[in-house]
């Protein structure tokens, strides 16, 4: 769960995560976890970055996306990017779907899962696009790029991502699809569940197991 540390495209812990937990509707939640038995049978696992995301979460990104001197995490997350384009170029949402509960950002893992090193701020940064084996190294199969790597290079469909990386993609969509899941061409990572249960709400409690419990 990416929000809820500073490993992130602002770089601090985002308004709203009070916990690391992944909070979903039964039904994206229910089709997630035939999704994760599909992917077991195969040798694989299914791993979370941001699920439900609370209004307030959002609106902390709407204010960080404003302060256009705060480029501290450019060079990892939007090297090639204008800040001021995030949102018109698709890549951050005012109003997002994973505010309505049904929409996740997700990769695929190989089993056994390796530990991910821990991410060290004021570290050096690397282009997300840059080879698997020279950016920021966490434990999902190679999808060509990092998690939030807003760069064309992320487009699920980008014909410049070929062979391996271009199947491990194919394989979490198709995943994904089959079990009601649609993609935001944009993003490989970003998928929600259809049809949504709650299409017009944009809820806004906190991320944390108190929010969750006894519903
Ligand atoms: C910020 C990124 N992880 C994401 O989820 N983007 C979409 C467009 C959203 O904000 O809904
Ligand atoms: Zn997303």
């Amino acid at each position: 769960m990416r929000y809820i540390t500073p490993h992130n495209f602002m770089g601090e812990r985002v308004d709203g995560y009070d916990q690391p937990l992944c909070i979903l509707t039964r039904p994206a939640a229910r089709a997630l976890q035939r999704a994760q038995w599909k992917l077991l049978r195969q040798g694989y696992s299914l791993k979370v970055y941001d699920c439900y995301r609370p209004q307030r979460a959002v609106d902390h990104f709407v204010r960080w996306a404003k302060d256009l001197e705060d480029e501290a995490m450019k060079p990892e997350f939007y090297p090639q990017v204008d800040k001021s384009r995030l949102f018109t170029d698709g890549y951050i949402a005012e109003k997002s779907g994973h505010s309505r509960g049904s929409t996740v950002d997700l990769t695929i893992v190989k089993l056994p899962a390796k530990p991910t090193r821990p991410y060290v701020p004021g570290e050096k940064l690397v282009p997300c696009y840059a080879p698997q084996g020279e950016r920021f190294r966490d434990n999902s199969i190679d999808m060509g790029t990092g998690y939030d790597c807003f760069d064309t290079l992320s487009h699920t469909d980008d014909p410049r991502v070929q062979g391996e990386q271009r199947a491990n993609r194919q394989l979490l969509k198709n995943t994904l699809a089959d079990v009601g899941f649609t993609n935001l061409p944009e993003e490989w990572w970003h998928f929600t569940h259809k049809p949504e249960v709650f299409p017009d709400t944009y809820f806004d409690f906190p991320v944390s197991w108190r929010s969750v419990a006894g519903h």
